[in-house]
C-alpha cells in the first residue's frame, strides 16, 4: 500500500505535509466536502471511497522522515491523495487557529465549513443549548401559546412544500391505519427503504390475526410489565441485602434485560426494525435505558445512535438524546444531534479527545440522509428525586435526517479545555405524528387563563395537591356528591383492630410481623413502587411500632401525584395526571361507602357468599371519574393496615405502567355483572380508545 501511494502520489511533496498538525487539519476538511450540497469537484469522488473498503488502522508514510498520521480514514485511492495533495496546499496557506472562546468561527476557519444555522440566520429561535441538562419542557417552551401561531412557525422553517408533503402522507399513512393497503406489497420492494418500512407496516397492520395493532400493543405492555417486575424484584432482593451471584457492580435493568433476551422475551431484538416498531407509540415513557432496548425502539444499552445495515449500506434507525454529548434541541421539531466517539475516556491512551471519523453511527445517520430513511428519537432527561438519581426517556416518533456537517467540539479534561472536530446532524421531526403530551401541558402551563376550568380544586383542599376540573368539550359541570378521603363503613360494622408490628425502626424481613403476613417479603421498593400485584397486602398501620416513613406503609399516605378531573368525548369524565406516573406508584384510592352488594344490584358470580362493594355516587374521591379499559394502565390492588377484614380491603390503584402526563387513567373494573330492575344484565357499550 505505502508503495502504491508513493507511485500514484508524485506530486506530494514532504514539504506539502509540514507536520502532522497539518494533515489533521486536512483529514478534516475533507471530511467537509462529504457534506451534501458542497461544490468540491471531486465530491463523488470522496463519496464512493467514504463507503468503500477501509484500511485497517495503518500509517501511510510518505518517506521514511514523514508520517502522514494515524488513520482510520477510506481507503486510500489514486485520485484522493491528488485531491488531498492540492487540499494540503490549501490548508497549509489557512492560518493555525488558536483555541478560542468562539467555537463556530474557529470551525469555519479549519474546516472551510460553518453551522448553517448560524449562517441562515433561520427564523427558528434557540430555545434551548442547554449542554447537558435536558428537558422535554424545554422544547416546548417556544414562548407561543396561540397553537395558531405556533403552527406557522412550524411551516417557517427551512423544508421544501413537496418533502413536507411527502413527509406529512408518508406518516399520517403509518399513523391511520384504517387508510393503508391491508396486502403487503413485495414488488415495491425495489423503492426506497421509507417505502420498505412503510410496507412493512403495511403487512403488521393487516388482518391476520396475533398481527393486529392492539395485539402488538399488547405485546409491548406485556414485555415492558414483566421487566418492571421483574426489576422491582431484583432492587428488592439488593435492598433487602440479599446478594445475587454475578450481580456485583451491575445495573438492575441490564441483568433483567439480559436475562429476558436469554429466555427469548424481548421483542424485535434480533431483526432491526426500520421506522416505527409494532405496538409502540408516540410518547411512551420509559424510565431504564433497557426499556427501548427489550423492545427493539433501540437497541444498543449504552450507545446513542443504533445502526443496521441495509441494502450493503450501514443506516441508522434510532438515536437517543440524554445529555451525553452536547445536542442541541432547537424546537419542539429539530434537533441538532451531535456525531457520536472522539470523547476521552480517560482509560490509558485515550485521555485526549479525537476528531470524529464519518463511521458507524456517523455514516449511518449520513447515509439515513442520503436514502431519506426516518430514524427513531427518544429524549431522555434527568428526574431524579430526593438525591436518586433517575431518568425518564420518551419516544419522540420519526426524525428525518435534513442536513450536517464538521464542527468543533470542546472537552474539559482535567480542567483543561481541549477542542476536536465532531459531526453535527440536523433531524426534523416529521409531520402527521401525534403531539407529544409534554407539549400540550407546557402549553396549559404557559395559558394564563386554563381553558375549560371547572373547579379549581373538587377536593376542597382535603387532598394534598388541588383536583381541578376541566372541560373543554361542552358546559356540563361536574356532578354533585360529597368529596371524601377516607371509605366509609356501614353503621352496624364493628372495625377490627389489627395485631401491628413491634419494630421501632424501619421495619425488616427477619423480625417484622407485618412482613411475615406478606409471606416473607416487604411488597414494596425503598422508592415507594409496589413489586408486584397480589391477592392482598398487608401494610403496616396505626397499631404498628414502626415510623410513618417506613417501607411498609405506602398506599395509606394518600395520593402524591397532581391528578385532574377532565370531560371526555365519549366516556363522561374521566382522569388524568398533570405529571409523568412511574410503573408501581401508587395513584390512588377508590373511595365511597361500603355497601352488601345485593343493594346495588351487583351479584358475585359465586353467587351465595356475602358480597361488598363500595358505592361512589354520593360519597367519593377522584377515583369515582376512572373509566374502564381493556387495555388500562392502573390495576386495583386490595391492602390492609387499619383492620384485618379481608371482606372490605382498600382498593389502592397503582400504575402498571409508566404513565406519561395527560394520558388517560383506567382500570379493568372486576366486579360482577350489574343488573336492572328487572333482574337483567345491564350492558355498557365500552368507549375506550375514542378521546
Ligand atoms: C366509575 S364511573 C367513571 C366516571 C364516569 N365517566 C363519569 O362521567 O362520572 C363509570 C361509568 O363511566 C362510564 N364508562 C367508564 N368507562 C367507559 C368506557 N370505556 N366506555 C364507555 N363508558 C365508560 C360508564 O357509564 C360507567 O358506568
Amino acid at each position: 500500500m505505502e508503495k502504491e501511494v508513493m507511485k500514484q502520489k508524485p506530486s506530494c511533496k514532504i514539504s506539502d505535509v509540514a507536520s502532522t498538525r497539518n494533515l489533521k487539519r486536512q483529514s478534516s476538511s475533507a471530511a467537509c466536502c462529504w457534506t451534501p450540497g458542497c461544490s468540491h469537484p471531486s465530491l463523488s469522488k470522496i463519496h464512493s471511497c467514504a463507503e468503500g473498503d477501509r484500511i485497517k488502522k495503518k500509517r501511510v508514510s510518505v518517506d521514511s522522515n514523514t508520517t502522514l498520521g494515524t488513520t482510520q480514514h477510506k481507503m486510500v485511492k489514486p485520485i484522493e491523495v491528488r485531491m488531498m495533495s492540492k487540499e494540503k496546499k490549501k490548508e497549509a496557506s489557512k492560518p493555525i487557529v488558536p483555541f478560542s472562546k468562539n467555537q463556530s468561527e474557529r470551525a469555519k476557519v479549519r474546516t472551510g465549513m460553518s453551522n448553517p444555522l448560524a449562517v441562515k440566520k433561520s427564523p427558528m429561535k434557540v430555545i434551548s443549548k442547554k449542554k447537558f441538562h435536558y428537558s422535554p419542557m424545554d422544547r416546548c417552551g417556544s414562548g407561543v401559546t396561540d397553537p395558531k401561531r405556533w403552527a406557522s412557525r412550524v411551516s417557517l422553517q427551512p423544508q421544501s412544500r413537496l418533502s413536507r408533503a411527502r413527509a406529512e402522507n408518508s406518516v399520517s399513512a403509518l399513523y391511520h391505519h384504517d387508510k393503508r393497503p391491508k396486502k403487503s406489497m413485495p414488488h415495491l420492494a425495489a423503492r426506497s427503504i421509507r417505502l420498505n418500512a412503510y410496507q412493512n407496516n403495511a403487512a403488521y397492520y393487516g388482518p391476520k390475526k396475533g398481527n393486529r395493532p392492539a395485539d402488538k400493543r399488547e405485546e409491548v405492555k406485556r414485555c415492558l410489565r414483566t421487566f418492571s417486575v421483574r426489576t422491582r424484584n431484583q432492587l428488592r432482593d439488593i435492598e433487602s441485602g440479599k446478594k445475587r451471584p454475578n450481580m456485583e457492580g451491575k445495573r438492575v435493568d441490564r441483568i433483567v434485560a439480559s436475562i429476558m433476551r436469554k429466555r427469548k422475551e424481548t421483542l424485535n431484538t434480533d431483526k432491526p426494525v426500520v421506522g416505527p416498531v409494532p405496538g409502540v407509540e408516540v410518547g411512551d415513557e420509559y424510565r431504564y435505558r433497557a426499556e427501548p432496548c427489550i423492545l427493539g425502539l433501540h437497541r444498543p444499552l449504552q450507545a446513542g445512535i443504533d445502526t443496521t445495515v441495509r441494502n450493503g449500506k450501514r443506516i441508522a434507525t434510532s438515536v437517543v438524546v440524554s445529555g451525553g454529548y452536547p445536542d442541541e434541541v432547537v424546537n419542539e421539531d429539530v434537533l441538532i444531534y451531535s456525531g457520536a466517539g472522539g470523547k476521552p475516556t480517560g482509560k490509558p491512551g485515550h485521555t485526549k479527545p479525537k476528531d470524529q471519523k464519518l463511521e458507524g453511527g456517523n455514516l449511518g445517520l449520513k447515509n439515513s440522509l442520503d436514502m431519506k430513511i426516518p430514524v427513531r428519537v427518544i429524549y431522555g432527561w434527568d428526574t431524579s428525586k430526593r438525591g436518586k438519581a433517575m431518568m425518564t426517556y420518551s419516544y419522540d416518533g420519526l426524525y428525518e435526517v435534513e442536513n450536517y456537517w464538521l464542527d468543533t467540539r470542546t472537552y474539559k479534561v482535567k480542567g483543561k479545555l481541549m477542542a476536536a472536530d465532531g459531526f453535527k446532524f440536523q433531524l426534523r421531526r416529521m409531520k402527521g405524528q401525534p403531539e407529544q403530551n409534554w407539549c400540550k401541558l407546557k402549553r396549559i402551563q404557559m395559558s394564563k387563563v386554563r381553558e375549560g376550568l371547572c373547579s379549581k380544586d373538587i377536593s376542597l383542599g382535603k387532598e394534598e395537591h388541588p383536583i381541578c376540573v376541566v372541560n373543554t368539550i361542552n358546559n356540563e359541570k361536574v356532578p354533585q356528591f360529597r368529596y371524601i378521603t377516607k371509605t366509609v363503613y356501614p353503621s352496624w360494622y364493628q372495625k377490627s383492630w389489627p395485631k401491628g408490628c413491634k419494630c421501632k425502626s424501619q421495619c425488616s424481613v427477619e423480625t417484622c410481623s407485618c412482613v411475615v403476613k406478606n409471606k416473607g417479603k416487604i411488597p414494596f421498593n425503598f422508592d415507594g413502587a409496589i413489586v408486584q400485584e397480589k391477592p392482598l397486602i398487608y401494610e403496616c398501620g396505626p397499631a404498628c411500632g414502626c415510623p410513618p416513613s417506613c417501607y411498609n406503609r405506602v398506599s395509606q399516605n394518600g395520593i402524591q401525584f397532581p391528578l385532574e378531573v377532565f370531560k371526555t368525548k365519549m366516556r363522561g369524565w374521566g382522569v388524568r395526571s398533570l405529571l409523568s406516573i412511574p410503573s408501581g406508584s401508587f395513584v390512588c384510592e377508590y373511595v365511597g361507602i361500603w355497601r352488601p352488594s345485593s343493594d346495588m344490584g351487583v351479584r358475585s358470580s359465586e353467587g351465595v357468599k356475602e358480597w361488598f362493594t363500595v358505592d361512589a355516587q354520593e360519597l367519593g374521591n377522584v377515583g369515582r371519574f376512572i373509566n374502564r379499559s381493556c387495555s388500562p394502565n392502573l390495576f386495583a390492588q386490595h391492602v390492609l393496615f387499619d383492620h384485618d377484614d379481608k371482606k372490605m380491603p382498600h382498593i389502592m390503584f397503582f400504575a402498571a405502567e409508566n404513565i406519561p402526563p395527560l394520558k388517560e387513567l383506567t382500570y379493568q373494573y372486576k366486579y360482577g355483572s350489574v343488573h336492572d330492575s328487572d333482574g337483567k344484565v345491564k350492558v355498557k357499550e365500552c368507549y375506550h380508545g375514542t378521546s
